[in-house]
């Protein structure tokens, strides 16, 4: 019988066991994931359940994780934070190519700029950028290095709710186009469903719920199949009360 083929391919992200503790306090308590190259993947979970730290985890930002098991994460990763963390002394072209030199790297740059929206603002500075462009210059910077994982931490999060509608749009489209596996980490329910193939909820430092959205892309908002993945992670989230 021929072996499946998900067995032959290396999953991108591999945690197990994987706890953190701040004073004393735990915050992730043995977290056990596993995804393959090219998913995209949410992760959802109340303020304070620890979502950032499983985060900067997998990438390789906190030395004190106590692995337990093992953390195994691709080389070339880049993150997106909720601020676009460019730098304000260097023209949006330069904040792309983070220091990286010469004629093909410029064009590289050029190029990710164009695919963001961003084409013609290249010497413009961070401080003249809106903040859904300020955003697309930060997603420019993060695919410029063909990323094999790019985690994206609350990236919509600042931005008014139609911003973030395009933006989602922007998302989907460059993942689309280079297939990292994203490991994306958002409060919004509806945000998840409509871009991830998978959902995870973490509760009590661990995954709680582990969800995969079964519908074809483009999604809509409106698409009321999406409806009942929405009820079930409400519920995981423990959200049950109506507003007044
Ligand atoms: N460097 C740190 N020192 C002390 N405590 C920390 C540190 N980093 C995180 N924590 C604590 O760990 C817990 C989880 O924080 P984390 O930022 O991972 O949560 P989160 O789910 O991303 O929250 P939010 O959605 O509000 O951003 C919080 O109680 C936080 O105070």
């Amino acid at each position: 019988m021929a072996p499946h083929t998900e067995q032959l391919t290396a999953p991108a992200v591999r945690l197990a066991g994987l706890t953190r503790s701040f004073d004393g306090r735990t915050v992730l308590d043995g977290v056990d994931l596993e995804f393959p190259a090219g998913q995209f993947t949410a992760l959802l979970g109340h303020s304070g359940s620890g979502k950032s730290t499983l985060l900067r985890a997998v990438a390789g930002l906190d030395h004190e994780v106590e692995g337990g098991g093992e953390l195994t994460a691709p080389e070339r990763v880049s993150v997106v934070f909720q601020d676009s963390r460019l730098l304000p002394w260097r023209r949006v072209l330069d904040n792309v190519l983070l220091g990286a030199d010469g004629k093909e790297a410029a064009a590289r740059g050029r190029a990710a700029l164009a695919e963001v929206g961003l084409a013609g603002r290249e010497r413009a500075w961070p401080s003249e950028l809106s903040g859904g462009e300020a955003q697309r210059a930060a997603l420019a910077r993060s695919l410029v290095r063909e990323p094999e994982l790019l985690l994206a931490d609350e990236p919509f999060g600042a931005l008014d709710a139609l911003t973030r509608i395009r933006m989602h749009g922007l998302l989907r489209e460059l993942w689309k186009r280079h297939r990292p596996a994203v490991l994306l980490v958002t409060h919004d329910v509806d945000e998840a469903i409509v871009l991830a193939d998978r959902v995870l909820v973490l509760e009590n430092g661990r995954i709680g719920l582990d969800l995969t959205i079964d519908r074809p892309h483009p999604r809509s908002y409106r698409d009321p199949l999406l409806g009942e993945y929405r009820e079930r992670l409400l519920a995981a989230l423990g959200v049950t009360e109506d507003l007044a």
